[in-house]
């Protein structure tokens, strides 16, 4: 069988970063690493929890110095997604991990909207870009980070919130998500990935995101599960990644399955797959061997994963009727 077509709608650029690509690049731009090899660097990727990702993928940015660096990283996605089914890539990336680090805006935003622009052409998949913000660094800085990429007009259809997220709530953003609102922009958030399930509710009250990241933590407040079923709540659900971080035990326990039989609006998505173990496919698949994902869920899946994006309607149609015949 061939992959049924899906759009992915979680997914950090910046953790598409194979480790061969990062010691391609380090190399290329004498970045000196710890690490000899590959396989040294691969058994670094062993997480207890999301800081400890947080503190590698952070790192391993240090490769990353010019056009051509997040240019590559970016072919080298859109190429892999395309063989996984993914036809349309909400991608997400990290503006202020960069500039921390000296590397100016215009050398981020243009590397990556370079090969963006011809995604559809170069792999068929469609793309939008999405900056996120890190919840674990001053409101300020990001409305000034988000003020300068308004004023470049750089080619961002939303705003995010990522990193670390316990003792960072989204009420914290208020006044960032208002102002990308008044610019035009979509709105998420990630919320309940480690946080509690009342970040999940402030996610949507203060902040008016229009899709949740993870937010299985939702899952130990039943009145919420009610609301986001009653109001079809997107969120952007992660299993590889929920078991690579230990918010899951095992892909067995995953609540995935559960979410979608009560009813929550919820597609699967790949986070970061350079770390995590894999990409969309990869997720599916594991699914279908740890907790029986029927091929009747899988549909289902990929039908929210395109309802659930920012694309207009008639893309939209176009997806779903690719999902309706592959499926035939
Ligand atoms: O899985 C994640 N969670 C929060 N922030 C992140 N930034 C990159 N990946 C993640
Ligand atoms: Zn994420």
């Amino acid at each position: 069988m061939t992959h049924l077509p899906f759009a992915e709608l979680h997914l950090h650029l910046e953790g598409t970063l194979e480790p061969e690509l990062v010691m391609e690049l380090a190399r290329r731009n004498d970045v000196t690493l710890p690490y000899r090899d590959v396989e040294e660097l691969r058994a670094a990727y062993a997480f207890r929890d999301l800081q400890s990702f947080l503190d590698l993928y952070y790192a391993n940015m240090a490769v990353l110095r010019t056009r051509q660096d997040f240019a590559d990283m970016t072919a080298a996605y859109l190429a892999r997604a395309a063989t996984a089914g993914v036809r349309h890539a909400e991608i997400m990336f990290d503006p202020q991990a960069h500039l921390v680090r000296g590397v100016p805006l215009e050398v981020v935003v243009e590397g990556i909207a370079s090969v963006l622009a011809t995604s559809e052409d170069d792999h068929g998949v469609s793309t939008l870009l999405i900056a996120a913000f890190l919840r674990d660094r001053p409101e300020d800085e990001a409305l000034d980070v988000l003020d300068r990429l308004l004023a470049r007009g750089a080619p961002i259809a939303g705003i995010g919130l990522d990193s670390a997220e316990v003792g960072n709530p989204p009420a914290r953003f208020a006044r960032l998500f208002a102002r990308a609102r008044e610019a035009g922009l979509h709105l998420v958030a990630h919320a309940g990935e480690e946080g509690p399930a009342s970040y999940v509710t402030d996610a949507l009250d203060v902040l008016g995101v229009e899709r949740i990241d993870h937010g299985i933590r939702s899952l130990d407040d039943d009145a919420l599960v009610a609301r986001l079923v009653a109001e079809q709540v997107p969120m952007t659900v992660c299993p590889l990644s929920n078991v690579a971080l230990r918010a899951v035990d095992t892909l067995a326990d995953h609540p995935v399955v559960e979410m979608l039989e009560r009813g929550l609006n919820v597609s699967v998505h790949s986070d970061d797959p350079a770390y995590f173990g894999g990409y969309l496919d990869d997720n599916l698949d594991a699914l279908g061997s740890s907790l029986g994902l029927t091929r009747e869920q899988r549909i289902r899946l990929a039908e929210n994963s395109v309802r659930s994006s920012f694309l207009p309607a008639d893309r939209r149609e176009e997806l779903l009727a690719q999902i309706a015949a592959a499926s035939a």
